[in-house]
């Protein structure tokens, strides 16, 4: 199978090295293409690599018919509608570690350039102006440098600052009084970092919650002369407030990487001589550039080739350790849920997911999404993945609830699901046996050993002489081998269960004959 890639956005030759050494990929480069052409083409496409330019709109979304992941070269994702990509099982993952040196490089720069009014008089001396006085700066030691939003870039920022004896001092909703020791740094509120600094940088990604969150009410808690930098994202400050700010006096200067509305020629900060600004170069180094490409290329061909992912976006992500440790029970979870919706036969109103033993232990929420697609897949088709499960699951209002127990019920781990549909409630378990592979062991209070694989039928009966014997002696009449079979009965001339795996499937002749047999209760055929 080959995979059309598009790539939207300038990446690094090198860094896309893996995908074109890939013998089953296709690279389209198109980094030009207006928002309708982009339209117009998507739907050729598997994949879609962008960095911040490329807008990925619910609009763009609804006409990639074909995508299954977007890789975003950088951090920041709030150029893609990420909501509209879990709601289409798209995939969007990132490279979150490649650019966090750059940045934190170019914040430093930027500290610099705006306390020593680097940019101004070389502008000044390019228009052969030599003027000393004019650009007299402030030393940065002993100065208080606030942060706000302490992540990767954050935590290098600090570290840089210290080493030119800067004190720092952050807030990040996150931030321990026992990391900011660990760090040798201060922490406080966002309002006790604001009315502290003489310096404040802004790392923080941009979401509702840190939209405009430098807004004109922080420039009013701040220092006089207080300096502004924004290496993260625009939007975070309020440009409008901070133009104001400057004006009045209030704030002494701002360094800008990022703006509320990219790219522009003509914005009005940059009529003022306290600005300094550069066209969003954060991330714009030939190592950083190089690294993100890699990561997201790799991502690219570890998904599409059927893989696990290293840096979902929207999908939690789950440490490779631990996924090690899980893999092996996706199938097993899957044909589970797939079996027991087909048992039940009826739309599922609450799912329950047990993890016993072994599984009691781990993080196991890619085995509850895995068997919510098993049971999804029956009303929904293809169209249900990993991503969008439990979001489909939550749109048709089935309620989805996982719990553990160490109790092993003589199993070294065991997964039990449960469906609750109008008529009732039925429940299957299955264990991974090792060296045997996926079993089925319960089905709702029966016991059985079967493999959950091909075609299989499971017969409720009487526990009554023959019946086994014209059980299959109807299926023999339909010219179908009986693989294997299982039977399990409450007690003596109970209520009783019957599964046979067949080599082809039950057709609707063949199993509406084996309910007419006597003592026949019910008979569903499941295709696995
Ligand atoms: N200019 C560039 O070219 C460039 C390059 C790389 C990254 N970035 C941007 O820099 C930002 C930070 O990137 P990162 O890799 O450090 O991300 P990160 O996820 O490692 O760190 C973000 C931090 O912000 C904190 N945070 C979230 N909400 C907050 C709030 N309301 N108040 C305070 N802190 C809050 C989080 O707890 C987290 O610690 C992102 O916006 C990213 O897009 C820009
Ligand atoms: O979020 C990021 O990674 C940076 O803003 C870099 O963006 P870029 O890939 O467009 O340079």
């Amino acid at each position: 199978m080959t995979f059309n890639v598009l790539i939207s956005d300038p990446l690094s030759e090198e860094g896309i090295q893996p995908l074109r050494e890939s013998e089953n990929f296709t690279i389209v480069m198109e980094t030009n293409l207006s928002p309708e052409e982009l339209g117009n083409r998507i739907g050729e496409f598997d994949a879609l690599l962008v960095r911040s330019q490329t807008q990925v709109t619910r609009e763009l979304i609804h006409k990639a018919t074909n995508l299954k992941i977007i890789g975003r070269a950088g951090v920041g994702v709030d150029n893609i509608d990420l909501e509209a990509a879990t709601e289409n099982g798209i995939i969007v993952v990132n490279a979150p570690n490649g650019n966090t040196n750059s940045a934190a490089e170019h914040t430093m720069a930027m500290i610099m350039a705006l306390s020593r009014n680097i940019p101004q008089a070389f502008h000044a001396l390019k228009n052969r102006q030599w003027d000393r006085k004019k650009y007299v700066g402030v030393e940065i030691k002993n100065k208080t440098l606030g942060i706000v939003g302490l992540g990767r870039i954050g935590v290098e920022v600090a570290a840089r600052a210290k080493g030119q004896r800067m004190n720092v001092i952050a807030y990040d909703p996150f931030l321990t009084e026992e990391k900011a020791e660990q760090l040798g740094i201060g922490y406080g509120t966002l309002e006790e970092v604001l009315k502290k600094a003489d310096f404040i940088t802004v790392h923080t990604p941009l979401m509702k919650e840190t939209r405009h969150m430098i807004n004109a009410h922080a420039f009013e808690i701040m220092k006089s002369g207080v300096q502004i930098i924004n290496c993260a994202r625009g939007g975070i400050i309020d440009e409008n407030a901070l133009y104001d700010a400057i004006v009045s006096g209030k704030v002494a200067g701002a360094a800008l990487d990022v703006f509320e509305e990219e790219p522009f020629v003509d914005h009005k900060l940059l009529e003022l001589e306290q600005v300094v600004a550069t066209p969003h170069l954060g991330a714009s180094t030939i190592e950083a550039q190089e690294i993100v490409a890699i990561d997201v290329s790799h991502d690219v061909i570890r998904f599409l080739n059927g893989d696990v992912v290293k840096n979902p976006v929207n999908l939690p992500s789950v440490p490779s350790e631990i996924m090690y440790k899980i893999e092996p029970y996706f199938h097993l979870a899957e044909k589970l849920g797939t079996f027991l919706i087909d048992l039940t036969n009826e739309v599922a109103e609450e799912v329950y997911i047990t993890y016993s033993g072994d599984l009691s232990e781990i993080e196991v929420a890619p085995l509850t999404r895995n068997t919510v697609k098993g049971i999804l897949k029956r009303y929904l088709g293809s169209h249900v993945n990993d991503v969008n499960a439990l979001y489909l699951a939550d749109k048709k209002g089935i309620t989805v609830k996982e719990s553990k127990t160490s109790s092993t019920k003589g199993f070294t781990n065991l997964i039990t699901v449960e469906i609750k549909s109008k008529s009732g409630r039925r429940k299957v378990a299955g264990t991974l046996l090792n060296g045997f592979g996926p079993r089925l062991v319960k089905v709702d209070d029966y016991s059985v050993d079967v493999t959950p694989k091909g075609h299989m039928v499971v017969i409720q009966h009487t526990d009554q002489p023959g019946v086994i014997g014209r059980m299959g002696s109807t299926i023999a009449k339909h010219h179908i081998n009986i693989a294997t079979m299982q039977v399990d009965r409450s007690d003596v001339g109970g209520n009783a269960i019957m599964i046979l795996t067949i080599d082809k499937h039950l057709e609707t002749e063949a199993l509406e004959e084996l309910k007419s047999l006597d003592e026949i209760k019910d008979v569903t055929a499941i295709d696995l």
